[in-house]
């Protein structure tokens, strides 16, 4: 690493916002939401998804309770074409549900596009283009007044194609790409020059991306209440954010863009998507859920929900995933552990959900509380007696508990890993019910560990 990195690396210009309003909102309803697995969490697979993994992760959407879903990029391929067909042709997009799909400013891509479109109901129509200093100059070659011109020109020809299939409902969807790291007057002028192609008074969606997250989070939110309020003469608009997570901080980015009046959010399932992932939607669900918002979506059963996500991403969801991960409602520490006893103990019907160490409950999401408490090395006496409590009925005296944890701490020191509640019974009637010995030879025993 560089020991001078600022000669190599630039700081983001905070937008010094005048006024800003959005730190003391609180969101107090859930934003629409639009599931993006199926194109920005595709395109970034190693292996993207072939019709029948597309499928099953659509249906695990619908059933999730999306009601917008951005299916595919149809102009890319003829998997994402004829995916797209075959969910009008075969009638699977539910009447409450509308579809979008992407295409970059391309007159054969959109043209493809519209095509592919073709008998649908509704269709969102997401158009981006690259506005940022860096693409422009980079990637594209074209000056702001060029990229504004280039957004014109594709805009009015979707809007030609699209006027002359008048049995669709028709919404754009315009995302000025880099919206992040681009200047807010080029984004805004990008933003009103899709309006204003798109025809004036028409549905339009404008996507505000961190396509790559480039400043803390209040950065953003500064920025998208700035443009709530250059855009709040525009009627029918939608103002949208599509977060992505390189510094780790889509989540947060994505609740101060609510809290400074996004109306919707983008993003994957777990957080799947290009680099360090889109936005985790799960997570901001459920950070919602925890404030007693309902998100309108049902996580009701989570870890089918992850089964079915791993197997369509064919990626792994990490174990302290937040929600989600195998461990997120384990604890293997001794103070945490007692500190949950204490709080199930005290715990009556009907009562507002304070336990200890757990954000939430877990069987709302039909997680048990059986790996709530697990025994290792770091582990007291509290966490060893819920577990022979819980599972075998032994209740101890305090003293018997002190007793009986300094043993399982010393055969955890001689022989490592974990001890299953088997293994802890084991251990507890071989001390004190079957053939107990003392405390202090334990250390030396061969403890033998059962099966799980
Ligand atoms: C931030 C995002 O996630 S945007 C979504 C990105 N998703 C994808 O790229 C997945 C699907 N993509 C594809 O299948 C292909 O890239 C295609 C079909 C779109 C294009 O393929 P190709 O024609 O081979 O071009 P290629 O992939 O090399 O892309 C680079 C070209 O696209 C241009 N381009 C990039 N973004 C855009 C855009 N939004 N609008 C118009 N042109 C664009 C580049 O300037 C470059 O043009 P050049 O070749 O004239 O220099
Ligand atoms: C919204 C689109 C352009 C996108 O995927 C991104 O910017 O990350």
């Amino acid at each position: 690493m560089l020991q001078h990195p600022h000669l190599k690396y630039r700081a983001a210009t905070p937008i010094g916002l005048q006024g800003r309003t959005w730190p003391d909102q609180v969101i107090a309803k859930p934003p629409r939401w639009l599931s993006t697995d199926l194109r920005d969490g595709n395109q970034a697979l190693p292996a993207p998804m072939d019709a029948a993994r597309k499928l099953r992760l659509y249906e695990q959407l619908l059933a999730i309770g999306f009601k917008e879903i951005e299916v595919g990029f149809p102009a890319s391929s003829q998997i994402e074409f004829d995916f797209v067909r075959w969910l009008i042709e075969q009638g699977r997009i539910p009447d409450d549900v509308t579809i979008q799909v992407m295409t970059p400013a391309r007159e054969d891509m959109i043209a493809r596009t519209v095509q592919a479109l073709a008998g649908a109901r509704r269709a969102i129509v997401h158009v981006y283009n690259a506005v940022a200093p860096v693409w422009r100059r980079v990637v594209f070659g074209l000056n702001v007044t060029q990229t504004m011109a280039l957004i014109e020109r594709h805009i009015k020809l979707l809007k030609q194609l699209t006027d002359a299939m008048p049995e669709t409902d028709w919404v754009l969807q315009y995302s000025p790409e880099t919206f992040s790291s681009a200047e807010l007057p080029v984004s805004l002028k990008a933003c009103e020059t899709a309006i204003a192609a798109w025809g004036p008074g028409r549905e339009i969606i404008l996507n505000l991306p961190t396509t790559v997250e480039n400043a803390t989070p209040n950065v953003f939110a500064d920025q998208i209440e700035w443009m709530k309020r250059a855009l709040a003469a525009h009627p029918n608009i939608t103002l949208s954010v599509h977060p992505h997570n390189d510094r780790g901080t889509g989540t947060a980015a994505a609740e101060l863009a609510l809290m400074a009046g996004a109306e919707r959010v983008e993003g994957c399932l777990f957080g799947n998507g290009e680099r360090t992932g889109n936005l985790d939607l799960v997570n901001v669900a459920l950070n919602l859920y925890t404030q007693g918002v309902h998100p309108g979506l049902d996580f009701s059963n989570i870890d089918a929900i992850r089964a079915t996500v791993e197997h369509c991403n064919q990626l792994p969801v990490h174990p302290r995933h937040p929600y989600v991960g195998e461990l997120v409602y384990t604890s293997f520490s001794g103070t945490h552990q007692d500190a949950i006893k204490k709080g199930f103990v005290s715990r009556r019907e009907g009562d507002v959900w304070e336990v200890p160490y757990l954000p939430i409950d877990p069987q709302d999401l039909g997680r048990s509380y059986e790996a709530v408490i697990r025994v290792n090395s770091q582990s007291g006496k509290g966490g060893m007696a819920y577990l022979l409590e819980r599972d075998h009925g032994v209740v101890m005296t305090r003293e018997r508990q002190q007793t009986f944890s300094r043993i399982v701490q010393r055969v955890m020191d001689v022989q490592g890993g974990e001890l299953s509640s088997g293994d802890l019974l084991a251990l507890y009637e071989r001390e004190f019910g079957v053939a107990a010995c003392a405390a202090n030879d334990v250390a030396q025993a061969q403890w033998a560990p059962q099966a799980a």
